[in-house]
């Protein structure tokens, strides 16, 4: 496993490749890396035949006084779960060399981003499709995968490829869960062990409106108000947002007359996890 971190050595890199009628398969990621990350690498490996990470905590999606500097970080043990998986490079570059003096330049996609995290963190989304693009850019994989517990980041990344005209295959992988439901996430070593038991609340919500909408269920609010009684039952949780929209366009949904998706933002403590299910009438 090769580790590359200037721009213009993964450039070379991926160039040879193809040259040589490679298929390269890319999983962006900011690193501190489980279980979820891993799934979403086999399934890259699975649609090509080189397989990039890049692992960067790009600071131009955390906005003032988000977790940047806290976020967690242990490239070491993420090299050594990469080259057991079979990785075939590691692209870490450092924030001068993704951002040098004098960047300027921004790719903003507009109405997918406006609710839920876009609303609540504002300038995230910009950030995140600007590194995404210049990281397509400079891995110029053909596949590229993307996890579906950050469902408005891959609906937001497929609209840019779309609209752009990006000749990369968007890939969406299903949520990747602890045993008692909790969506991994990175950021859940922020969990006190009272809290990381109150964590779990987030899946037993989706679920529980799942289990309505089973049931017949087709109101909007009352499934909102169900998922909301549940988060309700843990002490140390705070609910950013819980709505159902349309799970294609993000759109405002009364009824669940066609496919919605229930998206969940909350702190649990310090730390802010989302999750979602998507809901089928
Ligand atoms: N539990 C999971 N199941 C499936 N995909 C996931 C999961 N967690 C993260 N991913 C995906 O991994 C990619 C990299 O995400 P990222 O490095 O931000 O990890 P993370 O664990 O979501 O971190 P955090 O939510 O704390 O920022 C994204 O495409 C994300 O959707
Ligand atoms: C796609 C991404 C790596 C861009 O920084 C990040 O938003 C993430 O980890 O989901
Ligand atoms: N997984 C999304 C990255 C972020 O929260 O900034």
């Amino acid at each position: 496993m090769r580790v590359i971190d200037t721009v213009g050595e993964m450039q070379q890199q991926a160039n040879l490749w193809r040259r040589e009628g490679r298929v390269i398969g890319f999983v962006p990621t900011m690193g501190y890396l489980h279980e979820g990350h891993l799934a979403l690498m086999r399934c890259a490996k699975e649609k090509s035949d080189r397989v990039v990470v890049s692992v960067f905590v790009n600071p131009t999606q955390f906005g003032p006084g988000e977790d940047f500097e806290r976020y967690p970080r242990d490239l070491d043990r993420d090299l050594g779960l990469m080259a057991s998986l079979g990785v075939d490079v590691v692209f870490a570059p450092s924030v001068e060399n993704m951002y040098p003096q004098g960047f300027q330049t921004y790719v903003e996609v507009l109405e997918v981003t406006r609710p839920l995290c876009g609303a609540k963190r504002p300038g995230h989304f910009r950030g995140v499709t600007t590194v995404v693009a210049k990281l397509f850019h400079i891995v110029k994989p053909h596949v590229a995968v993307f996890g579906e517990k950050d469902y408005q980041q891959l609906l937001t990344i497929r609209r840019m490829v779309q609209d752009l005209a990006m000749d990369v295959e968007i890939v969406g992988h299903p949520i990747v869960r602890e045993p008692d439901g909790l969506a991994m996430s990175s950021r859940n070593v922020y969990l006190s062990p009272d809290e990381r038991k109150q964590a779990r609340l987030l899946s037993q919500a989706l679920a529980e409106a799942s289990r309505l909408v089973e049931a017949g269920e087709r109101d909007g609010s009352a499934l909102v108000s169900a998922a909301r009684k549940i988060l309700a039952q843990g002490p140390s949780i705070r609910i950013d947002y819980a709505e159902l929209r349309d799970a294609e366009t993000l759109e405002k949904m009364g009824a669940l007359d066609r496919p919605g998706v229930l998206a969940l933002a909350a702190y649990v403590g310090q730390a802010r996890l989302i999750d979602n299910a998507v809901l089928q009438p």
